[in-house]
């Protein structure tokens, strides 16, 4: 079997980006924890490992304050390890990216990211597990495309072919015109829903082997019950209410992605806890996906990855981060406590920058206590 290559990065330079000045981090290519108050800066330099490979920041909202107040521009500069070294940078000012990739502009982001894959896990980022169903879409259909070669332009072309009924209907074209493209949306529909089918069986397959971390299985499911001859039909008698409503409401661009634990909608039916635990089983699927079809390990960006779980739990995280292959940037608030037999690197970041902390963080002898609960 061909092996898959870890992208790590080693060292990273920020100039000028939110609260930061001027910061220098070395990471290591296994498990990386920065430790810090609220509003120190961890979340801000997981975004710039972010910025490089995405040339945007994973924060929701378009943000326009990446640049330090008072200051023009921003500068993020990464030494990364993919087969050989290599070099990303990013320089920025208000609303305005370019990346560089070795010395040289990036003309299309996607080669970047694709090349330099960067997973995030953050409280302010795309909200899988407990977003709108439209974000949980939208990732379903990103990790469909790439894994497998040629669905982009399934999706693509399909896209086109609503957009173009809805405009045909809006100019009352004739039957034979509205036929054409509805049979269009058909041919290109039916080979993403396919997509999507096997994407979630091999993803529940991954999922069900991290039961130790998630404790209940966690499940995907989408709607994957089309019929040509149905929905064919079902395209020409909505036609007149389509129009009315302004659009197609119905088709794999509508449908949501469920995230099922115990049958019921983790969204709704878990706890913070057990939401975090699936958004990190998940995170490790994805992972495996992207080594299985790219040959690459992403890069973890986990911020607050620990918040809501109790000490068990956190360990638990931490021991199954700790046997992944993939290199791991974490982020959490002052007082956490990690168990001496965790092989990580923790550093604390203050107004003067990141130190190395002592291992293990014990606060009054608690580790004890985490490794009991954790036997
Ligand atoms: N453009 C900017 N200029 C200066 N400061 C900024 C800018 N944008 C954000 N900040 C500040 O930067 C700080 C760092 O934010 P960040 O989210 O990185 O902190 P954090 O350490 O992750 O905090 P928490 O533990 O609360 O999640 C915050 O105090 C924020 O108000």
């Amino acid at each position: 079997m061909l092996s898959s290559t870890p992208l790590s990065i080693q060292e990273v330079k920020v100039k000028q980006l939110r609260c930061h000045d001027e910061i220098f981090w070395s990471c290591s290519s296994g498990l990386n924890l920065i430790l810090g108050a609220n509003g120190s800066g961890k979340t801000s330099l997981l975004e710039a490992v972010y910025l490089m490979a995405h040339g945007r920041s994973f924060r929701q909202a378009r943000d326009p304050y990446l640049v330090k107040r008072g200051q023009e521009r921003f500068f993020i500069q990464g030494n990364w390890k993919r087969f050989g070294p290599m070099n990303l940078s990013v320089a920025g000012r208000r609303g305005q990216t370019s990346v560089r990739l070795q010395g040289r502009d990036v003309q299309r982001r996607k080669d970047v990211s694709e090349s330099f894959p960067v997973l995030v896990e953050a409280p302010q980022g795309r909200k899988i597990i407990d977003g709108v169903a439209g974000e949980r879409r939208r990732w379903l259909d990103a990790l469909v495309m790439t894994c497998y070669q040629g669905s982009a332009q399934q999706y693509t072309s399909y896209l086109r072919a609503v957009m173009q009924r809805s405009r045909l209907l809006r100019r009352r074209a004739s039957s034979d015109e509205l036929d054409a493209w509805e049979h269009q949306i058909v041919a290109y529909g039916l080979p993403i829903i396919q997509a999507r089918k096997r994407l979630i069986e091999e993803m529940n397959v991954l999922l069900s082997e991290e039961l130790e971390l998630t404790e209940t299985a966690v499940e995907l499911s989408i709607n994957t019950g089309y019929e040509e001859e149905a929905w064919l039909t079902r395209l020409q008698e909505k036609r007149e209410s389509d129009l009315k409503s302004g659009g197609l409401r119905f088709g794999p661009h509508c449908d949501a992605l469920k995230i099922a634990f115990q049958q019921r909608e983790i969204r709704s039916a878990g706890s913070r806890g057990q939401q975090k635990l699936a958004a990190i089983a998940i995170k490790m699927a994805e992972c495996a996906m992207w080594s299985r079809y790219r040959r690459l390990i992403p890069v973890l960006l986990l911020d607050d990855c620990l918040e809501a779980l109790d000490h068990s739990r956190q360990y638990k995280v931490l021991k199954r981060l700790e046997r992944s292959p993939a290199q791991v940037l974490m982020s959490a608030p002052d007082g956490v406590q990690i168990a001496s037999d965790i092989d990580i690197r923790i550093q604390m970041l203050d107004r003067q920058g990141l130190t190395e902390a002592e291992h293990p963080i014990s606060v009054q002898g608690e580790t004890i206590v985490v490794m009991e609960e954790a036997a």
